[in-house]
């Protein structure tokens, strides 16, 4: 069975508190723009609890990063701990962003996945090519082993989510064709049934991201394999998160 989808915000280093109200719009929508999926934004730290305040529940609520461990002296870090004890449900590890400004390594990736689920949150895992990789034909390998090297071995359908982000196309209006997109994803749920078993796999929300928008999203979440987006610019606005949402295929009861 597929899985349910799950459409994900990243806000990123974006929004002050006065912003809230892009989060209560985006919660009175979000019985019925959501019906069938899951709903998540990912705020900066500093707004998470405000946000779950915000967000009444209808939305779920996750950080961005989170350290591998769970308390200690690393000024300027967040314990997954710290992220459930303000509402998190899930968190973001492994963004290229991460990867790329703190020289985030796969096992360094993994390893917050592990503390993601130590404090009992979802870990989204984000893996993808460079524009140079994906020039050079290198596109599978790499991303084959990124999976590889971030995830720890005790991944279920529930702790974990798999976010493809090409690089170059994130923030930059680019996305990848659709049969790129089929192709990766078809790619990304093998490799997950190699390891996993095909019914773990199976449940594991493969998340596409890069460029989505209203005016993309409805082709983008058709793609086979495709079970949700990880949004970036577009999520800072509720009406066009929202536009995302409808454009979701729900599931067939
Ligand atoms: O986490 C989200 C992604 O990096 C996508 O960002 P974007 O939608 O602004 O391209």
């Amino acid at each position: 069975m597929k899985p349910r989808p799950l459409i994900a915000g990243n806000w990123k280093m974006n929004g002050l508190l006065r912003q809230l109200s892009e989060l209560e719009k985006i919660a009175a929508e979000a019985l019925e723009a959501g019906e069938g999926k899951d709903l998540l934004i990912c705020p900066p730290a500093t707004m998470l609890s405000a946000s779950g305040g915000a967000l009444f529940g209808k939305v779920a609520i996750g950080g961005q990063d989170c350290h591998a461990e769970a308390s200690g002296a690393h000024t300027g870090d967040i314990a997954a701990e710290m992220l459930a004890d303000v509402g998190a449900t899930y968190v973001i590890v492994g963004h290229s962003e991460r990867r790329a400004d703190h020289d985030e390594s796969d096992a360094d990736v993994s390893a917050k996945a592990t503390a993601a689920w130590r404090a009992g949150l979802t870990a989204i895992v984000c893996i993808g090519e460079t524009e140079a990789e994906r020039q050079a034909g290198k596109t599978l390998d790499i991303l084959g082993g990124q999976l590889a090297g971030s995830l720890p071995d005790d991944v279920t359908e529930k702790n974990t989510v798999v976010a493809y982000e090409p690089v170059w196309a994130i923030g930059t209006g680019r996305t990848p064709t659709l049969d790129d997109v089929k192709e990766v994803h078809d790619f990304l749920r093998a490799q997950l049934s190699d390891r996993f078993g095909a019914d773990v796999a199976g449940g594991i929300r493969l998340l596409y991201g890069g460029s989505v928008k209203p005016s993309n999203a409805t082709e983008l979440l058709a793609v086979d394999n495709v079970d949700g987006a990880l949004i970036g610019g577009a999520s800072l606005k509720a009406e066009d998160f929202i536009a995302i949402c409808r454009a979701c295929p729900t599931l067939e009861a």
